[in-house]
């Protein structure tokens, strides 16, 4: 691997992978990550891509290994808590927080169980896979417990006895519902981000990485944002406009053959609801069209 390209990590399966392919081929990033190969090289820009569990990220851009990864805030909480305590490397700065893999933290107890407050777990075995950040909480609520380390199906635990509380990760709550569990405190709100290593990069990988924030920035804004059209009568014009949600100017134009209508173009911050579109029929407003944004820049 060459040390003037950017090496960025990403999770190879799981709940993030698709996503970050997805913004990493929106960015104009071009490479092949059809086969099973550990690195990927891009084909338009000096990037290669590393495909590691999602685990090995923080850890990779701490010792300095890799420059950039795209991980879960929760993985990277855990990986600084344990190194903190074995006195390792934890420098490395959050570029950026990203729309996707947002999910919480949460305690869950069986659905008969009489959960009066985090007090009711005193004593108790509490299954997880981020034993640090649960630490954290149970000693700030001062209550004493024993953790039980699973890398995964943490939900089983109290049913193959294995524990009497779980703490994972819920985003649906499916999974919790499907193993007869309630979720009953939430100990840490996490979505993905964009981490760098701490050490300066060399002049051409971090223009290239300033280039890439700047991407990011406008697809995640043009994921968020509408392109609205429609039809409005001139006498309404001010109040359709104002129904319109977190919008910029909006551009009017004539309608041909009509005196009294006009067309009215508007990106809009936001997704029009069912509801704003049903108050805009109200006000006359016709032919509603609310389509999606590719790219944005600003
Ligand atoms: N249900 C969910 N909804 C949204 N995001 C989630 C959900 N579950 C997990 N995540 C986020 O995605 C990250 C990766 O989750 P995943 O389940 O793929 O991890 P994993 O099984 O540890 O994968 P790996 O094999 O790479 O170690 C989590 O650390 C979390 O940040
Ligand atoms: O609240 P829900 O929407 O049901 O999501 C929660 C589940 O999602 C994650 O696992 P995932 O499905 O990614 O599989 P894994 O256990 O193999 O990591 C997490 O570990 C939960 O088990
Ligand atoms: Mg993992």
């Amino acid at each position: 691997m060459s040390e003037q390209r950017l090496r960025i990590a990403i999770q190879k399966k799981g709940r993030l992978s698709d996503s970050t392919v997805k913004l990493l081929k929106a960015c104009g990033i071009k490479v092949n990550l059809n086969t099973q190969r550990l690195i990927a090289h891009s084909e338009n820009m000096p990037i290669d891509i590393l495909r590691v569990r999602d685990d090995d990220i923080p850890g990779l851009i701490m010792d300095g290994v890799v420059d950039l990864g795209f991980i879960g805030q929760n993985v990277l909480e855990e990986e600084s808590m344990m190194r903190g305590v074995a006195g390792e490397a934890t420098a490395h700065k959050v570029v950026k927080e990203l729309n996707f893999g947002g999910c919480r933290f949460s305690l869950a107890v069986d659905n008969d169980f009489d959960y009066q407050g985090v007090q009711s777990l005193s004593g108790l075995r509490i299954a997880t896979t981020y034993i640090h950040i649960l630490k954290r909480f149970m000693e700030e609520a001062n209550v004493p417990y024993t953790s039980c380390m699973l890398t995964g199906s943490v939900e089983v635990a109290p049913r193959a006895g294995l524990a009497d509380a779980i703490c994972d990760l819920v985003s649906t709550g499916a999974t919790l519902e499907a193993n007869g569990l309630k979720e009953v405190e939430v100990i840490y709100r996490s979505t993905a981000v964009l981490m760098q290593r701490e050490k300066a990069l060399s002049n051409e990988k971090q223009c290239l990485v300033d280039k890439l924030l700047t991407r990011i920035d406008g697809v995640q804004t043009a994921k968020e944002s509408k392109y609205i059209m429609l039809n409005a009568p001139k006498a309404n014009l001010q109040a359709i406009s104002d129904l319109l949600p977190g919008s910029d100017l909006p551009t009017v134009m004539e309608l041909a053959g009509s005196d009294d209508h006009v067309a009215l173009h508007v990106v809009s911050k936001e997704n029009l609801f069912w509801e704003t579109m049903e108050q805009l029929k109200v006000l006359g407003a016709s032919s509603i069209l609310v389509l999606p944004i590719e790219k944005m820049m600003e």
